[in-house]
C-alpha cells in the first residue's frame, strides 16, 4: 500500500522522515541528517516556466559516487537498434510475445519492437514489450534516453522508484521520468505489458480547445507517490540505457535512498477508467485525436512527437454512420496495442498483448469482417464494452527491430483481401 498525491505536474513536497526536507531553500549548507541535495532536471534550466520540470532530491548518498559503467550483457532483446536499409511500406502485426524463459525479471525480459529516432536526437519514441516472471533483486534500472510510460496488460507491477512506490495493475498506466532509478517486483509472479519510451518533449495533457476546461484525462486523477526510501547497504547493480545501449555499474548500497523530495518532475500513475471519453452524438466517426490522453509535442505546431491515444469502453450512437474506424491513410505513424477485449476495427488476429504498425501513408482501417458487420448493423445505441486499446501515434515513421521483423504475423495483408468492388449504376 502506498500513499499518493493527486494532480498532474504539480509542485509536490514530501518527506519520509520528518525534518528531512529543507524549508525555504533547495541547497542549504548542511541538509538535515547529512543528506545530500541533488537536482534532477526534466527540462533545460531555461525552459519557459510553464514547461519547466525539475525536482530536488535529498538522499543518503550522492548519485555522483559510482564506479565507471561497463557494457551490460543481459536483456538480449532490449534496445538492439532497428533494422537498417530501406523500410518496406508494409503493415505489420504481432501476436503477444511467447512466454520468456523461467527466471527472467522485468529488465531482462524487455523486448524492443519499434523505434523511430536516435535517442541522442531528443526526439522520437520506442515501443518495448515485457513478459517477466521474476522479481528484480539487488538491482535497479534507469533510462537516460527518455521517460517510460508503462501500460500493463497482464499481472500487477510493484515499482519501487527513487521518488516513491507505485502499485500498478492492468487498466492503469504509469510514467517514470527520464533518469529516475527503479526496481520492479511482481505481486502476481508474472506480468506482461508494454513500455513506451519517449525521447522527446515530456508527455503532457493535451489542450482541450472547444471541449472546455474539463474532459479526457483530468489532472486530479493522476497520482504521484509520497517519498519512500530503503536504507540498504548491500551490493546493488545499476543498469542504465544510455544513447541506445545498456550499461552497468555496481554500488555497495541501494540508490533508492531519497528520504525527501520536492518539485514537479515525478512518477505518476493513472487509472484508465477515469478517462472521460468524448465522441459524436450526431454522425460520423471523429478523428482519433478526440481520444488523446497524453501528448508529446514536436517543434511543428499540432504535429506530435507522440500522442498516447486511448480507445476505452464507450457508447456508439452515431446515426447513418459507419461506426468503426474508417479506411484511411495518415501522414502520422500509428503503433497500436490492446490491453483487453477486442478492437472494433479488427474482428480477429489483434490479441491482447499484441501490437500492430500502420506507418505513414499505409492504407488501413476495418478488416473485411468488421467492415461487413458494421455496414449492415442496426444503428441503435450500442456500448462497446470490455475493451481497452491504445495507440502511440508519432510523426516519425517507426522501424522494427530484427526480432520484430522476424516475429511479425505472416499474412497481415490478408485481413484487407476480397472487398467487393463497388457497383456503379
Ligand atoms: O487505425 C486505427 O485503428 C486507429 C484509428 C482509430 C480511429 O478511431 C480513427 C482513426 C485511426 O487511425
Ligand atoms: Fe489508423
Amino acid at each position: 500500500m502506498t500513499d499518493y498525491t493527486p494532480g498532474f505536474g504539480n509542485h509536490v513536497s514530501t518527506e519520509a522522515v520528518p525534518g528531512a526536507l529543507p524549508i525555504g531553500r533547495n541547497s542549504p549548507q548542511r541538509p538535515a541528517f547529512g543528506l545530500y541535495a541533488e537536482q534532477l532536471s526534466g527540462t533545460a534550466f531555461t525552459a519557459p516556466r510553464h514547461e519547466n520540470r525539475r525536482s530536488w532530491l535529498y538522499r543518503m548518498r550522492p548519485t555522483a559516487e559510482h564506479p565507471p559503467y561497463t557494457r551490460y550483457e543481459g536483456a538480449p532483446r532490449f534496445a538492439p537498434g532497428t533494422v537498417e536499409g530501406p523500410l518496406p511500406p508494409n503493415r505489420l502485426r504481432w501476436d503477444p510475445i511467447a512466454n520468456t524463459a523461467h527466471g527472467t525479471d522485468w529488465l531482462d525480459s524487455l523486448t524492443t519492437m519499434l523505434a523511430n529516432r536516435d535517442p541522442a536526437d531528443l526526439e522520437g519514441v520506442a515501443i518495448h514489450l515485457y513478459a517477466a516472471n521474476k522479481d528484480m533483486q539487488d538491482r535497479v534500472f534507469m533510462d537516460a534516453d527518455g521517460e517510460l510510460l508503462f501500460v500493463p496488460q497482464f499481472g500487477r507491477l510493484a515499482i519501487f522508484t527513487e521518488l516513491g512506490r507505485l502499485d500498478l495493475a492492468p487498466g492503469q498506466i504509469a510514467l517514470i521520468p527520464r533518469g529516475v532509478r527503479f526496481r520492479i517486483t511482481l505481486p502476481d509472479t508474472q506480468a506482461r505489458g508494454y513500455v513506451c519510451e519517449n525521447h522527446g518533449a515530456l508527455f503532457r495533457l493535451p489542450d482541450l480547445g472547444p471541449i472546455g476546461a474539463n474532459g479526457l484525462a483530468n489532472p486530479r486523477d493522476f497520482e504521484t507517490p509520497h517519498a519512500w526510501f530503503e536504507d540498504r547497504d548491500t551490493p546493488t547493480q545499476v543498469v542504465q540505457k544510455y544513447l541506445g545501449h545498456l550499461w552497468t555499474t555496481q554500488l555497495d548500497h541501494s540508490p533508492l535512498d531519497v528520504v525527501a523530495w520536492h518539485g514537479n518532475l515525478a512518477p505518476w500513475r493513472y487509472d484508465l477508467s477515469r478517462f472521460n471519453t468524448i465522441g459524436t452524438v450526431s454522425f460520423d466517426h471523429p478523428d482519433p485525436s478526440i481520444f488523446t490522453l497524453l501528448t508529446s509535442p514536436s517543434d511543428v505546431p499540432g504535429r506530435a512527437n507522440a500522442d498516447f491515444v486511448l480507445f476505452p469502453p464507450r457508447w456508439m450512437v452515431a446515426e447513418d454512420t459507419f461506426r468503426p474506424p474508417w479506411f484511411h491513410r495518415n501522414v502520422m505513424s500509428e503503433a497500436m496495442g490492446l490491453i483487453t477485449g477486442a478492437y472494433d476495427a479488427k474482428a480477429e488476429g489483434f490479441q491482447p498483448g499484441g501490437l500492430s504498425l500502420h506507418n505513414l501513408m499505409a492504407g488501413h482501417g476495418p478488416d473485411l469482417a468488421s467492415w461487413q458487420g458494421a455496414s449492415h448493423a442496426a444503428l441503435k445505441p450500442h456500448k462497446i464494452d470490455g475493451t481497452m486499446a491504445f495507440m502511440l501515434e508519432s510523426c516519425w515513421p517507426y522501424r522494427p527491430t530484427r526480432f520484430a521483423q522476424d516475429h511479425a504475423q505472416l499474412d497481415y495483408d490478408a485481413v484487407w483481401k476480397d472487398f467487393p468492388k463497388a457497383l456503379l449504376p
